[in-house]
């Protein structure tokens, strides 16, 4: 009897499942817009590599709007001087920086060669042009007016870029939030033209110094430089595997956006977001 009892309990229980309300209108496919989204891969050659290359470049691009996403509500939340729901929502991008590290291994089983057989089909296309990659760097604070200019040909985006370039950097209310909770900053980090590249400045590299120092004082902000270390180590490395990556597939050629190729890759290696943030290490 207690089998029987048992095997029942393992079966599918109907009566239960009629309680679900199935709904009519609504269905994995449609709610997920997969007819659209699964249509959008439409390679240009017939190699049998570039199928992979575009939903790399795909994948990366989704991540890229959870990022931004996350990111811009993180800088409302910095704005408004609530650092709880940010920490949240950097942790998210921390686990999101590491889906996109993941992809360039899965990239690199692409050899010079199957690239070859459809680079010249990209013409002269290249991340370089990618309106949400730039749209998280300025906000990161890797400000550069020259940029937007890829974007010249679709108003919308141009003016969304431009206001993002603008616009205070995370780093920047970072910045004034630090003024707000009492460390002496100086005017002209609070008051800078904001479109332009960050410049280093004493009195943030003191602020952090002593919220290191003295963490039981500040907590939350010593917690805070602590995520923004993390988001900058992990944008380090994506750009570093970029970079690596590039190497093993097209060695020193040109890049297709006009670039050097690889010797661009690395000079981007030397911006750093958050400045203070490493040369205070040095002296703690
Ligand atoms: C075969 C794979 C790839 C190659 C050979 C490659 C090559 C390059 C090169 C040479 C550049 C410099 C600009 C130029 O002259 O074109 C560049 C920039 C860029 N690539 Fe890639 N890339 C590859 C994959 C990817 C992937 C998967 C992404 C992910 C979204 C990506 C995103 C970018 C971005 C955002 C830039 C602009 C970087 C900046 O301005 O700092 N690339 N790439
Ligand atoms: N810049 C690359 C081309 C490239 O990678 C690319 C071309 C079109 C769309 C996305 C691309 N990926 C990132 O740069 C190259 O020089 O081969």
């Amino acid at each position: 009897m207690t089998d029987q009892k048992d095997l029942t309990k393992t079966s599918i229980d109907i009566s239960e499942e009629t309680d679900i309300h199935w709904s009519q209108d609504i269905s994995y496919g449609g709610y997920l817009k997969l007819g659209k989204l699964l249509e959008c891969q439409e390679p240009l050659s017939d190699e049998h590599d570039e199928m992979l290359f575009i939903v790399i470049h795909q994948s990366a691009e989704l991540w890229m709007k959870c990022c931004i996403h996350e990111l811009m509500a993180a800088m409302e939340c910095v704005k408004k001087n609530t650092l709880g729901p940010a920490f949240k929502m950097l942790s998210r991008i921390a686990r999101i920086q590491a889906q996109l590290e993941q992809s360039w291994d899965v990239l690199s089983t692409l050899t010079p060669a199957d690239y070859a057989k459809f680079r010249d089909q990209l013409g002269q296309s290249s991340g370089f042009q990618s309106y949400q990659y730039r749209t998280i760097e300025f906000a990161l604070g890797n400000k550069n007016a020259a940029m937007i200019n890829a974007h010249k040909d679709n108003p919308k985006r141009y003016d969304a870029l431009s206001a993002t370039l603008h616009a205070p950097s995370f780093y920047d209310l970072v910045i004034a939030l630090l003024a707000k909770r009492g460390f002496p900053i100086s005017k002209t980090q609070l008051q800078r033209d904001f479109s332009q590249p960050y410049v280093a400045d004493e009195s943030v590299e003191n602020a952090w110094l002593q919220i290191y120092r003295n963490p039981e004082k500040e907590w939350e902000l010593y917690e805070l430089a602590e995520k923004l270390v993390d988001l900058e180590h992990q944008f380090h490395s994506w750009r570093f595997s970029h970079m690596k990556t590039v190497e093993r597939i097209i060695g020193y050629k040109q890049g297709t956006g006009g670039t050097g190729g690889v010797s661009y890759l690395v000079k981007a290696l030397d911006i750093r977001f958050f400045p203070e943030l490493w040369t205070a290490r040095t002296k703690i």
